[in-house]
């Protein structure tokens, strides 16, 4: 009861001072009454406006906004009618008064309690948070407009011209009208006639060039905003990417951007485009008829409420459908690209049940999202349907009684029809720029985002050994932190060694891979490159010395050229082909029909395992590495080409090798071999010295685990 006196003194407050007010007025002023009541609800408007935003959170009156609008229009609004029906009568009793006001007092907490069942709200804090990011993110879009700033002015040029043009069609429609209702005269006609089309070309010319311009920076904008996006995107650390989601990312860059930047130039200038019309539609409705512009208030609120209600639940799912839309898709190109598993598994039947559930779910979304807008286009069509009746009944007064003619009244109607449209599309569109700019949150989230793993070293040495050292290191991914994948880890790698890295699966081979290769860094220890941390010495310094060929290399759509010279400017020819002769991919390159510059196809599926293994091999060859890591690197050889490969390696100075294998005879004739179990350093040493031990290396040779090279 004490959260309703807040609201109940206000209304006892306001209807006295509407009584009071219209009554002083009445008594001492009459013939200014119309324009007394309007200044009174005009002056209340804000003042109550103000307090209606603290009862935002109080159960049952966050739509006592709803309430202090109607209450203050209603008044004058009122006695507008009565006077255009030319039916004067006394302000309304005090009764009256207030049982009016108790009515829509009772009916804005009715919809209060049902609102929030039929669709949830969030509170004010958060609304106040959003609103002030929204206004943050706009501000900050602005900026990032700034290199388009001519396209835009010229752009705001020609949209004030357009409307000053589409302004004057509607008026001098309505003169031609007049005068063939009237007096006949030629030259007038002829005069409007002229007026008209010169408006109307010059107008579309403005509107024209207006669009293009505002679209020009739209589209630069999002390109803009994408490279800068992308260019975070790609600097990010690995983890990050095993965290989120690709549609996530992908819909970051294609969608969001650009609905983003439509927030500045579409949008912008839709709006603009709109207010002013809006201005300008009601200066000539007022220069037509001010009493039947007045009127034409009536249905102003009821617009606005309905379009608010409407665009907040509109926006929610549209944003539903489009992620709905996104995970369908996601599902599709998981299928293309696994579709030798599907097939391999017969499961056809069901990846197409999981993808017909998918689009289920867009498809019920979709229906409510339909639904509310049909809802929506009944209210809006009753709200004009009942503004127009009434405007036709007392035009036909005002005609009747010589106020307007008949031109002008078809003028008036012509102006209105507009207006309502405008309003409908300045509330639209004032929350279309800020949902676009709220969408520009994510947007902003991953531009601003440092990565975990920092590239900012600056150490880039003529002369580098190539030692490596682990020292106590122990590491945890981040997607699961309180499991260790290495503990306290130390070893070293001295320049020119090979080194073979062993262990049952799980042990933790891949993972020394990965926080060598600066994929992740370890929590504790250090990983040291000639004595200095990895972090010290610049990206791409680390990575042309640091090499690494996968288990599965990656290759991309282009030439073999193409892919062994990845990541170097113009890789000189000889260097090109001395790295693939290295890697035994030479002969094969050559075998085929456009030599070097064979196409691999889509992640390299024109070529063999084994070729592709090759290529990859070459490519890290490529940049003249002092540690080259090949991580299963030759599963797909036959035990030939690997030994020939092992020689070519050898013969390359300096180079030092960390090696991780299945078989026995790559491993056997490494320097120095660690064995790895559950994350620890179970055992190292020599082939020879470890097969005398008891332990998890002579378990692996017993188990098989370390096949023999011809297996
Ligand atoms: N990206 C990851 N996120 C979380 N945990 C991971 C990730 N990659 C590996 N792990 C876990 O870390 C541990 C070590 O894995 P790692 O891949 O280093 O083993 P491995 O010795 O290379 O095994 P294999 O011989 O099977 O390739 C395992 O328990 C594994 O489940």
């Amino acid at each position: 009861m004490v959260k309703l006196q807040l609201p109940l003194i206000v209304l006892l407050l306001d209807v006295s001072l509407n009584y009071l007010s219209a009554h002083l007025v009445y008594k001492y002023c009459p013939d200014k009454l119309l324009a007394a009541l309007w200044l009174v609800g005009l002056i209340k408007f804000p003042v109550l406006g103000t307090v209606s935003l603290r009862l935002r959170d109080t159960p049952w009156m966050s739509s006592y906004h709803i309430y202090i609008f109607t209450m203050c229009l209603s008044q004058p609004l009122y006695q507008t009618l009565r006077l255009i029906s030319h039916s004067p009568e006394l302000p309304k009793s005090f009764q009256h008064n207030l049982q009016s006001h108790l009515i829509v007092f009772l009916a804005c907490m009715l919809w209060d309690l049902l609102l929030p069942h039929i669709f949830p709200k969030k509170n004010a804090k958060q609304e106040d948070n959003e609103s002030k990011r929204r206004r943050e993110n706009f501000f900050r879009l602005l900026k990032y407009s700034k290199p388009d700033w001519l396209q835009l002015s010229g752009a705001f040029i020609f949209l004030t011209l357009a409307l000053i043009g589409e302004m004057f069609i509607p008026y001098y429609m309505g003169r031609v009208i007049d005068i063939l209702s009237t007096k006949y005269s030629e030259s007038i006609f002829l005069e409007a006639i002229l007026f008209m089309a010169i408006f109307s070309i010059t107008s579309s010319f403005f509107a024209g060039s207006r669009g293009g311009l505002f679209m020009f920076s739209h589209s630069s904008l999002t390109q803009r905003l994408r490279i800068f996006l992308f260019r975070s995107l790609v600097q990010q650390e690995i983890a990050f990417f095993e965290t989120t989601k690709t549609g996530d990312i992908t819909s970051r860059l294609s969608q969001d951007t650009s609905r983003v930047s439509r927030a500045i130039a579409a949008n912008v200038n839709i709006i603009l485009r709109t207010l002013v019309k809006c201005i300008g539609v009601y200066s000539f409705m007022f220069s037509l008829s001010w009493q039947l512009t007045l009127l034409t208030f009536i249905s102003a609120p009821f617009t606005w409420i309905t379009q608010k209600v409407y665009n907040s639940y509109h926006q929610e799912l549209v944003q539903k459908v489009q992620d709905s839309i996104a995970r369908s898709s996601d599902l599709a190109k998981e299928m293309i690209e696994s579709v030798r598993t599907v097939y391999s598994f017969a499961a056809e039947e069901e990846e197409a049940k999981r993808y017909e559930k998918s689009l289920q779910e867009t498809h019920e979304l979709q229906t409510r999202r339909d639904f509310v807008r049909a809802l929506y286009l009944l209210v809006i069509r009753l709200i004009n349907l009942s503004t127009q009746v009434a405007l036709l009944y007392c035009g036909q007064q005002l005609i009747h009684s010589g106020y307007i003619t008949t031109g002008k009244m078809v003028s008036f109607i012509l102006y209105q029809m507009e207006s309502g449209d405008y309003i409908r599309t300045l509330v639209h569109m004032l929350s279309e720029v800020t949902h676009s700019a709220g969408a520009g949150h994510k947007v902003f989230h991953y531009l601003d985002r440092e990565p975990l793993v920092s590239n900012k070293g600056n150490l880039c040495p003529n002369n580098l050994r190539g030692k490596v050292e682990f020292k106590n290191v122990t590491f945890s991914y981040p997607s699961r932190p309180d499991v260790p994948a290495l503990q306290n880890i130390s070893f070293k790698l001295p320049p020119g060694s090979v080194t073979a890295l062993v262990g049952p699966s799980g042990g933790g081979k891949t993972t020394c891979v990965s926080l060598l290769e600066r994929f992740y860094e370890p929590q504790v220890g250090d990983i040291l490159l000639d004595e200095i941390p990895l972090q010290e010495y610049t990206h791409q310094y680390l990575h042309s010395k640091v090499a690494l060929v996968a288990q599965e290399p990656v290759l991309f759509a282009g030439t073999i050229r193409e892919n062994i010279g990845y990541g170097i400017q113009d890789i000189p020819e000889k260097q090109l082909k001395e790295a693939a002769r290295k890697a035994k991919a030479d002969a094969f390159i050559t075998e085929m029909e456009k030599d070097y510059d064979t196409d691999v196809g889509d992640s390299g599926a024109q070529l063999s395992a084994g070729q592709k293994q090759r290529v990859a091999l070459a490519r890290a060859l490529a940049r003249k590495p002092k540690l080259l890591i090949l991580d299963e690197a030759s599963s797909c050889l036959d035990a030939e080409t690997e030994h020939e490969i092992q020689q070519s390696l050898q013969t390359i100075p300096g180079l030092s090798l960390l090696i991780i294998a299945h078989r026995l005879r790559t491993v056997q004739k490494a320097d120095n071999i660690l064995v790895l179990e559950g994350g620890n350093l179970v055992q190292q040493g020599t082939h020879e010295e470890l097969v005398k031990e008891e332990g998890v290396y002579k378990r692996l040779l017993h188990g098989h685990l370390l096949q023999n090279g011809d297996q």
